[in-house]
């Protein structure tokens, strides 16, 4: 069994050992397809840079609404320009502001654009809030930035009064995400997605827990690295008090480098309302817990705009879509997919996508219990699992089935012959409740023929398309 179970007071549940035989059968070593994915290759930047995230020319529109609750805010206008003259001081006041990052810099030497592909302008993405279509903008070109990883772990040290435990919270994680593509990572709660999205995103590089290689244009993290990040984290901190307008403004001003002028900045701020399709409440206030303010959906694409603002290379989210429903959820996916195809990596969590929102990422990771169940394009994914051997019984949601298979709940999942004969012997010899079999059963029926689970698996992959599997150069 590939896990190394270190943590010793884990029980091993069939869950356990259903993830475990998943993540054998992935780690097996299918056929390369034809075209290496992970080398960074311009070629998926140049797949879909022809599509351009859009700030149009024209001046915001005036907060004249009466409807429109503006933010009694002049206390907290403080001189941003005199705090922005120095880094570590700006650094202070972002952290204060609730922004995640250090200050970062926005324009980027010429030779860094030098790849860069030309934009077009042939598609005019929607008006996110309206429908509208909304004018063109061309935004900055950026560092394109690739990442790779191979074999990463990831563990904790538990100490206890008396003992001190290791328990490993992921286990040999290989993937890759080039300029460009969306790449979700999905699992069950507690599977290690925000573990791996902060090991992605430079997060825990001092950590000497970590394992394995991750790299950044076949680089080590670095602090160059550092201000070409962007991080949405999963609890936002936004001041409840000032307008959605305020919020980018002060962003723009405090995060973006003294080159730019202060309308420069300001400008900058009017894009991201405008690429965010935020313009019909720039001017409601954010609030909070006392203050009614902006809908959960706007609120994530302020927090979106935090980091998009100072034009970063990658674009990392934790759960964007948390508590959204599935139509603001969607919008916020089209978002991602916008930067993306701006030329940005973009690296999300996503907890339990709705079908369609499924669909619309290039590149999904499937965790279960910290291990990797599936890397490869998100189209593909219900394919490779059909071909060893494990299927829906109902129409079902993609996102479901797979959240389901790595928690190791096989009800309404057929798995391969083999095991299916166990579980209908099982089936007979055990109580069953409400026409399932009761969890106990399930459990039991693994515990037999998890002995066979690898094996068959590996028949399996033989037959597996290799298109399924994506690997690293
Ligand atoms: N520093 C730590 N100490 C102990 N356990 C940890 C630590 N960090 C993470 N874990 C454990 O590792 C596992 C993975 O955590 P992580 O937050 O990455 O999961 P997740 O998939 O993002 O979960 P969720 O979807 O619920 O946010 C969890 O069981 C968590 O309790």
């Amino acid at each position: 069994m590939m896990e190394k179970q270190s943590f010793s007071g884990l029980a091993r549940t069939m869950s356990d050992q259903l993830v475990e035989a998943v993540t054998a059968a992935f780690k097996s070593p299918p056929t390369p397809s034809g075209g290496s994915d992970g080398g960074g290759s311009s070629s998926t930047l140049s797949r879909k840079s022809s599509k351009q995230v859009l700030v149009p020319a024209s001046p915001v529109r005036s907060s004249k609404n009466t409807h429109i609750r503006k933010a009694r805010s002049a206390q907290m206008k403080f001189e941003l320009d005199e705090l922005s003259s120095g880094a570590a001081l700006s650094r202070a006041s972002s952290a204060s502001l609730g922004l995640s990052f250090s200050f970062t810099g926005f324009t980027m030497p010429p030779e860094d654009v030098a790849d860069s592909k030309p934009f077009s302008d042939d598609d005019i993405p929607e008006d996110i809030e309206a429908g509208i279509q909304r004018e063109k903008f061309q935004m900055e070109p950026t560092l394109p930035i690739y990442i790779k990883f191979k074999d990463v772990t990831y563990k904790v040290i538990i100490r206890g009064i008396t003992t001190t435990a290791e328990k490993e919270i992921l286990n040999g994680i290989t993937g890759s995400v080039n300029p460009g593509e969306v790449l979700a990572l999905m699992g069950p709660s507690g599977s290690g997605k925000t573990t791996l999205l902060n090991l992605l995103g430079g997060r825990l590089t001092h950590d000497n827990n970590v394992g394995g290689s991750i790299t950044y244009n076949d680089q080590k993290y670095s602090k160059f690295l550092k201000s070409r990040v962007g991080f949405v984290t999963q609890d936002d901190i936004l001041f409840p008090h000032i307008t959605v307008k305020e919020t980018l403004t002060y962003a723009a001003r405090l995060r973006l480098p003294n080159t730019l002028t202060k309308e420069q900045k300001e400008k900058r701020a009017i894009d991201v309302i405008h690429e965010l399709g935020l313009e019909r409440c720039q001017d409601t206030m954010i609030g909070g817990s006392f203050v009614r303010g902006v809908s959960g959906g706007e609120r994530k694409r302020v927090c979106i705009g935090n980091e998009i603002i100072i034009n970063p290379s990658l674009l990392f989210l934790d759960e964007p879509t948390s508590g959204l429903d599935s139509t603001t959820a969607l919008r916020i996916v089209q978002v991602l997919q916008d930067i993306a195809e701006a030329g940005k990596t973009v690296v999300t969590t996503i907890h339990q996508p709705s079908s369609r929102l499924f669909h619309k990422f290039d590149k999904l990771i499937l965790l279960g219990k910290g291990s990797l169940l599936y890397f490869g394009k998100a189209s593909e994914a219900m394919t490779y699992f059909s071909s060893i051997g494990c299927n829906p019984l109902i129409s079902m949601n993609p996102a479901e089935f797979l959240i389901d298979l790595a928690n190791g709940n096989i009800i309404d999942i057929s798995i391969p012959s083999e095991l299916e004969d166990r579980v209908q012997m099982g089936n007979s010899e055990i109580e069953i409740q409400h026409g399932k079999p009761s969890p106990a059963v399930v459990h039991e029926v693994h515990s037999l023929t998890l002995k066979n689970f690898q094996g068959i698996y590996r028949i399996s992959l033989k037959q597996i398309p290799s298109a399924c599997m994506y690997h690293l150069s």
